[in-house]
């Protein structure tokens, strides 16, 4: 898994097309969306994260909680994002994977969004330019 995490002023998308056959079925209110003061987790899962979703799930998580600790973020964004690897999982263990991770989150009391996975999408970003505003982490199962 490839993560790249941006802490930003605001993350903000809009829905334009099916980027899959089948996407996931999301509500009007998905179709748009915006958080404020939020860490934004762009995350591509790789096709070695197949052999192991629970504990890439686990890491990924863990990582992200590390860096909203660091950076003070008040949020989490987390937003599919198929542009960081070249060796994709399936979109169907993808989707899990990140819904997971979206729910592991919201369980350890963060307010978390998730974009809809499997659209192309308008969205608008505002970096905070700070040092560690700008931070990538790669996540792999053991062996
Ligand atoms: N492994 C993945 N990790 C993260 N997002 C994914 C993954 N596979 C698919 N998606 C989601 O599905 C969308 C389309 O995926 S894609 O790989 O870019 N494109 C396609 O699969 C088709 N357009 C054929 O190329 C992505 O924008 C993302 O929302």
């Amino acid at each position: 898994m490839r993560m790249l995490l941006i802490h930003s002023d605001y993350l903000e998308y809009e829905v334009k097309d099916k980027a899959l056959k089948n996407p996931e079925p999301i509500s009007d209110e998905r179709k748009k969306d915006r958080l404020d003061e939020v860490l934004a987790v762009f995350i591509s899962v790789e096709k070695v994260d197949e052999s192991n979703p629970e504990e890439v799930v686990e890491k990924a998580v863990a990582e992200i909680e590390d860096v909203v600790k660091q950076v003070k973020a008040e949020r989490v964004f987390v937003y599919p994002f198929a542009h960081l690897s070249s060796e994709l999982a399936s979109p169907s263990v993808a989707l899990e994977i990140l819904q997971k991770i979206e729910e592991k989150l919201k369980e350890k009391g963060y307010e978390v969004k998730r974009a809809p996975f499997g659209y192309y999408k308008a969205f608008k970003l505002s970096c905070k330019g700070h040092p560690l505003a700008e931070l990538s982490r790669t996540i792999v199962p053991e062996e």
